[in-house]
C-alpha cells in the first residue's frame, strides 16, 4: 500500500484560481475590493514570514491587504484601539491578528475585540462558540483548511475515531469541534495526557498539533490511518515522525505542502465570503429600489 498524499499545496493552488475569478466577478458586480488587514506585533522573523505569505496570497487572488506592524512594546490598550479602528473601517472586511503576541498583551482580549463579521481567522470566543454549535461563523483557519482538504479527498470522517493532539484555542480545540460536528468520535490529547502512544494507536484519523518536532512517533500510528500533520518546524519537519508511514497508512499530509497552504487558503476564502456578506448588509445610498 502506498498512502494517498493529501496535497494541500495543489488544492490551494486550484482553489486560488477559483477565488481569483470570484473576486473579479464580485468587483464587476459593483462590490468593493475585499481587503484583509493583518496585524503583526513585534519583530519575530518567522511571524513576519507567515504574515507576508498571507499578504502575497491576497495579491495573487486580486484582493487587497493592509499590513499593520506594531512595535514589540505595544500595550493591550494600544492594540485594542487599532483593532477598533479596523472594525470601523468600511474598506476592511477581514482582520487577522498574528499569534503569538508579546507576553505583556492580553491576547484573548484582543482576539475577542475583533468584530465577529470580520473574524475571518476564527479566533473570537463568539466565533468559536457559534462554530462549535454548528451555527454559521468562520472557523479557525488551520482546522477549517484541514476540513476542506479531508473533504476534497473524500476522507470518511463520520463514525471514525479521530485523535487530536493539542488543544490550543486556534488549532487543537476548534479542530476537535469540527471533527465532532462531522460525526467523528473525538479524543483530545494535551501535555497532561497519559498513555499518548496507546491513544494514538486507536486512531483512524490522527491530527498532530503539539508544536514539538516529531513528538508523535510513526510506530504509534496504526496501519490504514489518516495522518494529518499541522506542525511546522525548520527543516520541513512536522509534529509527526513519518518514518515508514508512507507504506502503511491510508493517507497523509506532507510537510511542507499540506496543512500550511490550506490555512492561508481558508483565510482568503473567508475574506471573500465576508466581503460578500458585508456588501449584502450595506444599504447603498444611491441604489434606487
Ligand atoms: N500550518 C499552519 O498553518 C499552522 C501550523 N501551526 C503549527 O501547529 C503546531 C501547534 O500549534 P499551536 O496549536 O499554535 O501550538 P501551542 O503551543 O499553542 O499548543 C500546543 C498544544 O500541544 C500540547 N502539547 C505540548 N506538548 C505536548 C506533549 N508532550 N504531549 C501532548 N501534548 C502536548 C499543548 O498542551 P497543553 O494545552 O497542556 O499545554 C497544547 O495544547 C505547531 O507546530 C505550529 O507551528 C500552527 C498554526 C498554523
Ligand atoms: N492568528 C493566527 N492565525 C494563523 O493562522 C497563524 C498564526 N496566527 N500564527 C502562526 C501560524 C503559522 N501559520 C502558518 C501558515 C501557513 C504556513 C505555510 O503555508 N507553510 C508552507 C511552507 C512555506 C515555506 O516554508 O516556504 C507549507 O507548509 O507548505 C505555515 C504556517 C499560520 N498561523
Amino acid at each position: 500500500m502506498s498512502a494517498l498524499i493529501l496535497d494541500g499545496k495543489a488544492l490551494a493552488k486550484s482553489r486560488e484560481q477559483q477565488l481569483h475569478a470570484a473576486v473579479k466577478k464580485f468587483q464587476d458586480g459593483g462590490g468593493l475590493q475585499p481587503v484583509l488587514a493583518t496585524i503583526l506585533v513585534g519583530d519575530d522573523p518567522s511571524s513576519a514570514t507567515y504574515v507576508q505569505m498571507k499578504v502575497n496570497a491576497c495579491a495573487r487572488v486580486g484582493m487587497g491587504s493592509r499590513f499593520i506592524s506594531l512595535p514589540a512594546s505595544t500595550t493591550t490598550d494600544q492594540l485594542l484601539e487599532k483593532i477598533d479602528q479596523l472594525n470601523n473601517d468600511t474598506e476592511v472586511c477581514g482582520i487577522l491578528l498574528q499569534h503569538p503576541v508579546p507576553e505583556q498583551i492580553d491576547e484573548r482580549a484582543c482576539f475577542d475585540a475583533i468584530a465577529i463579521e470580520k473574524d475571518v481567522d476564527g479566533v473570537t470566543t463568539q466565533g468559536f462558540g457559534l462554530m462549535a454549535m454548528g451555527e454559521p461563523a468562520f472557523g479557525s483557519a488551520t482546522p477549517a483548511g484541514i476540513m476542506t482538504l479531508l473533504k476534497h479527498y473524500d476522507v470518511e470522517i463520520s463514525g471514525k475515531h479521530a485523535v487530536v493532539l493539542g488543544r490550543s484555542p486556534i488549532l487543537g480545540k476548534p479542530m476537535a469541534a469540527m471533527l465532532l460536528n462531522a460525526n467523528a468520535t473525538v479524543t483530545i490529547c494535551h501535555s497532561r495526557t497519559q498513555n499518548l502512544a496507546a491513544l494514538v494507536a486507536q486512531a483512524d484519523i490522527v491530527v498532530g498539533a503539539v508544536g514539538q518536532p516529531e513528538l508523535i512517533k510513526a510506530d504509534w500510528i496504526k496501519d490504514g490511518a489518516v495522518v494529518v500533520d499541522a506542525g511546522y518546524h525548520a527543516g520541513g519537519v512536522g509534529d509527526i515522525e513519518k518514518t515508514g508511514l508512507q507504506e502503511r497508512v491510508a493517507a497523509l499530509t506532507p510537510v511542507p505542502g499540506g496543512v500550511g497552504p490550506m490555512t492561508i487558503n481558508a483565510l482568503i476564502s473567508h475574506t471573500l465570503e465576508s466581503a460578500q456578506r458585508l456588501e449584502l448588509s450595506t444599504v447603498h445610498p444611491n441604489t434606487v429600489e
